[in-house]
């Protein structure tokens, strides 16, 4: 089937305002509350020197974004990559608090971003850069303020950097300040595989729904960093058949199956192109696959209205902030494709970064089996929640989300008195 699609907007702040109207259309809510969301609270942004190892000094960028906080502290990622923008910060922190709302955690949305190439700095480099940026924020953030974590680029090490610069200006022990930290520094078990394994269990239940097997059910995969490579390897241990995986530089395709240890040693000691010439495939063509399961879990706007009519998959995982535009949104839906949206899909990282924070508010630690035990029942419940209010008013799976979040944020600012 052909689908029109409209001109479209690439920019993400842009974007995650069309997808507030296109929910608060199903929802009475009065248009200053609207104008609030739109919105966030609060932006900083920042210019800080680093010393580099030839002795210069380079000046970085950087940005936090806090969306709303009726609900709680901000909460989100730290980005680092070379294409950070404010308004992809902006939009990263609103989309956080619809994702927070969606599976009930007590917090808004947060999100910071650097301006850098981590591939190109030294492991000394980066430690600078990561410290001077928790240097420069450090009187915007806090436990009980706003809490970074993990996003694209950024590792456990760097939280335990960011950690204990933090806590030595504060002059006290904050683990609390960061999550995504490595485990011996108040980190929690599952928390690394924690936005794959969330992303999975709502695969699994879609899958469920679609009354598709899940033994063999074909998969493609584009990013192969903390939420790809550990899906696939998660959807392959589920019994799917991976058979699309890509990075930065590119995909490989073999419609019999790929062989996920062999990717991840090629990832880890080489490129996963060298797989084998005759399966390379690009990013784009990766997308259009004939597949069940479709896992973007790289950047933003890579289904767009350009190639939404060529999507072929039945599943449509976004285990990524942002892959898909509203234009492509409606021709998926019109296709019958299902969206699980970011928002619920990749919700999990938060959410077990949520039970890492209130461990070290505790300061007790919990196995892995009780963090795993309660975010499979937490994404299950969330994700049935989103499926019937969508099936109830006839919309996708995003604006449903979006329709539950919108409802609770506006509730816990009307009971503030904000509105
Ligand atoms: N790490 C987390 O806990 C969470 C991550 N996410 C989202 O998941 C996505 C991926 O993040 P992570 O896996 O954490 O980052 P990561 O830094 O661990 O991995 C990123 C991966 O994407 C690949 N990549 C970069 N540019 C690409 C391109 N143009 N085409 C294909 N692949 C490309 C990289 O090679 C790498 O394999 C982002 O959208 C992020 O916001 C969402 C929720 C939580
Ligand atoms: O773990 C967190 O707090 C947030 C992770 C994140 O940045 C995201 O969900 O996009």
């Amino acid at each position: 089937m052909t689908v029109a699609v409209a001109e479209e907007t690439l920019n993400p702040y842009k974007i995650a305002q069309q997808q507030i109207d296109t929910a608060v259309a199903h929802l009475k809510l009065p248009e200053h509350v609207t104008q609030i969301l739109k919105h966030p609270m609060r932006v900083l942004s920042v210019n800080f020197p680093v010393r580099m190892d030839d002795g210069t000094v380079q000046v970085f960028e950087g940005y936090r974004s806090q969306h709303n906080d009726a609900i709680g502290p901000t909460k989100g990622g730290i980005r680092f990559h070379p294409d950070v923008t404010l308004d992809e910060v902006k939009a990263l922190s609103m989309w956080m608090s619809f994702k927070c709302g969606v599976v009930g955690l007590p917090y808004g949305g947060g999100k910071g971003g650097v301006i850098c190439d981590p591939r190109k700095l030294s492991k000394g480099e980066l430690e600078r850069v990561s410290r001077a940026f928790m240097e420069a924020i450090a009187d915007f953030v806090g436990p009980d303020k706003d809490i970074p974590a993990p996003d694209v680029y950024t590792t456990p090490q760097i939280m335990g950097w960011m950690m204990d610069t933090y806590s030595k200006m504060k002059g006290k022990y904050s683990p609390g300040v960061i999550t995504g930290k490595p485990l011996i520094i108040g980190g929690s078990k599952g928390r690394n595989e924690a936005t794959a394994q969330g992303c999975v269990y709502t695969i699994l239940a879609a899958l469920k729904d679609q009354h598709l097997p899940v033994q063999n059910a074909t998969a493609a995969v584009q990013g192969f960093g903390n939420a790809g490579r550990i899906a696939a390897r998660l959807l392959s241990e589920a019994g799917c058949k991976i058979v699309a995986i890509s990075d930065s530089r590119g995909g490989i395709y073999d419609p019999n199956g790929l062989d996920i240890d062999q990717i991840s040693n090629l990832k880890d000691n080489a490129s996963i192109l060298d797989y084998g010439e005759s399966f390379v495939i690009s990013n784009e063509a990766l997308l259009e696959l004939d597949v069940d399961i479709l896992v973007p879990a790289a950047l933003e706007n890579v289904i767009t209205a350009a190639n939404a009519d060529r999507i072929q998959a039945k599943i449509i995982a976004e285990a990524a902030n942002g892959p898909t535009t509203p234009e492509a949104d409606r021709v998926l839906f019109q296709k019958g494709i299902v969206v699980i949206p970011d928002v619920l899909a990749n919700a999990g990282g938060v959410t077990v970064s949520y039970f890492e924070w209130v461990q070290n508010l505790m300061n007790y630690y919990w196995s892995e089996a009780e963090v795993l035990e309660k975010l499979e029942t937490n994404m299950i419940q969330s994700y049935v929640a989103v499926r019937d209010l969508a099936k109830e008013h006839s919309t996708d799976l995003r604006t449903a989300a979006y329709m539950i979040s919108i409802k609770r944020i506006a509730a816990a600012m009307e009971a503030r008195g904000w509105v």
